[in-house]
């Protein structure tokens, strides 16, 4: 049996083969110069090289083959980037030619066809959304008009946390930071709260970006891979996430359109709908109107959720294992705001050294640590390359982060580096990239690092934190997380007894 469906496959691998032959004459033909590409098996190209930690290995592929290089995953060409002078390129100088996004069959499906921002390719729907966003969605206005709501649901987590104070009892750090900012995000796009629904939000956010983050078998093997596909039915694992998602946004977008409906204050839900009103294309159905707004919270979901939540869990878990500097932050932030029991966002201008530990923390733990992939529109030359059309471009912006020829002992956690350097996190600093740059880069900076300053000052100014008994600050484990996604955490539960600093 397992030698017939080797001889099956093989027979079916045969044409993937003439066509991989094909483009390499083809190209060699047109004398262009490719980039160096590390060597590749025949049908899986540079596959196998990839390990449980994409981003590790790529760099380590980099650093042997260089900080421009050519994949083929199957199928597909990659162009990997590692150096802040080809980011600069790629998301500066070539950004147009740079700025699509790959058509996949997961992400095709959960935006509804391509009518989100984050994953659409470069299209007139693609320009019109990135404008609502910008404009509409989180304009410095819109993000403060939601900061009842950030401070509302960190003062609950901080009574919460107390609790356990109390009882001295160990939290699960991770767990309940990212609660909170499932909440903020739950509320500012639904205008109601999380709490009392049953939903899992973490494991439906960790299910999407798994579909997000994947290539299909298909995708890597045209005209075989769809034996695999059904062997391993990817299209239904993709249905029933699509349904799950589908049906909590469907609702609360229902629940909106209620004749009656008197709104307190507009959430994003409100504001994408008046949008719409604003529009005269008659040619789009109700339906296709709302497969929109839904398309645009997925975004939301999980570009606002895991980011966050991610950045805020390694700032605690580098702190935790570095007293002197836990310290140091403490007691800026508890000389400045006093006794006055929380942290409010007036306070967080004066915090800069906050601002550095989120700066370094973001340094060493971009959440995208590959960015979301582009692929290019039309040929262009990257690094003295030439780049074909449709090829897929990941920017290793986690390896660029820890470059030495940028980054002074670019390992060690040490926020005091951005004290001197006017390095910031808007994207014109190509060595530093979490929020990735030009016209795809991330929308809501803004409104990411309030979230992330505004809740890691307080469960600074608030707690002390100690490792549970018989536990050293050093044991703390600083692994990844395994696995195909867009977003990477940390891989084991951070778990911290909090003390109450105000008794
Ligand atoms: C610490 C927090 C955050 C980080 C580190 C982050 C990072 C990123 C990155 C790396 C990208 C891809 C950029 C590129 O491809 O060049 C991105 C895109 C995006 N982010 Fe963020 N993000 C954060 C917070 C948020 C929040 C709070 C929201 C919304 C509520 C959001 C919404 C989006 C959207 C819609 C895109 C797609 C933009 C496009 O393709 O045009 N992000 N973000």
């Amino acid at each position: 049996m397992a030698v017939h469906t080797l001889i099956i496959s093989l027979v079916l691998l045969l044409p993937v083969l003439l066509f991989l032959l094909k483009r390499k004459a083809k190209d060699r033909r047109e004398q262009k110069q490719l980039p160096p590409s590390p060597p590749a098996l025949p049908i899986l190209g540079n596959l196998h090289q990839i390990g449980a930690i994409p981003h590790s290995s790529f760099w380590q592929l980099s650093k042997k083959y260089g900080p421009i290089l050519l994949l083929h995953l199957g199928r597909i060409p990659v162009l990997l980037v590692s150096s802040a002078e080809a980011a600069r390129e790629v998301l500066k100088v070539h950004d147009l030619a740079c700025c699509s996004r790959p058509q996949l069959t997961g992400s095709r499906k959960l935006t509804y066809n391509f009518l989100d921002i984050g994953f659409s390719p470069y299209s007139e729907n693609w320009r019109e959304m990135r404008k609502i966003t910008v404009l509409e969605l989180f304009s410095p206005k819109r993000v403060q008009s939601f900061r009842f709501i950030r401070e509302e649901e960190v003062a609950y987590l901080m009574d919460l946390i107390t609790q356990s104070a109390v009882s001295a009892a160990p939290v699960d750090l991770g767990e309940k930071i990212f609660s909170l900012t499932g909440s903020i995000l739950f509320r500012m796009s639904f205008g109601k709260s999380l709490r009392g629904s049953n939903l899992d939000l973490k494991k439906l956010v960790h299910e999407v970006e798994t579909v997000l983050g994947g290539f299909t078998a298909n995708e890597y093997f045209p005209y075989v891979g769809w034996i695999l596909d059904m062997i391993t039915r990817i299209d239904a694992k993709v249905e029933k996430v699509f349904k799950k998602i589908d049906s909590v946004f469907q609702q609360v977008v229902n629940d909106h359109l209620k004749p009656g409906r008197t709104e307190k204050h507009q959430d994003i839900i409100d504001v994408l709908l008046a949008t719409q009103r604003g529009q005269t294309d008659q040619e789009e159905t109700i339906q296709q109107k709302k497969d929109r707004i839904k398309a645009v919270l997925l975004n939301i979901f999980l570009g606002g959720i895991d980011t966050t939540a991610i950045t805020v869990l390694w700032a605690m878990t580098e702190l935790v294992r570095k007293p002197r500097l836990m310290k140091k932050a403490q007691d800026e932030i508890r000389n400045c705001v006093g006794k006055k029991g929380r942290v409010t966002e007036d306070d967080l201008d004066q915090l800069q050294y906050l601002k550095m530990v989120v700066k370094e923390t973001l340094r060493l733990h971009p959440p995208a640590p590959l960015l979301i992939p582009r692929e290019t529109m039309f040929p262009c030359k990257i690094g003295g390359y030439d780049i074909n059309p449709k090829t897929i471009i990941q920017i290793n912006v986690w390896a660029i982060a820890r470059d030495p020829k940028y980054w002074k002992n670019p390992e060690e956690f040490f926020p005091e580096r951005f004290a001197d350097n006017s390095v910031d996190l808007k994207g014109q600093n190509f060595e530093f990239l979490p929020f990735g740059s030009g016209r795809r880069g991330c929308p809501a900076v803004l409104m990411g690092v309030i979230t992330t300053e505004l809740l890691l000052a307080n469960l600074l100014y608030c707690f002390d934190w100690k490792v549970p008994d018989g536990m050293k600050e050093e044991d703390i484990d600083m692994e990844e997380e395994v696995g195909v996604s867009l977003t990477v955490g940390k891989k084991t539960p951070l778990l911290l007894v909090p003390v109450c600093y105000l008794q």
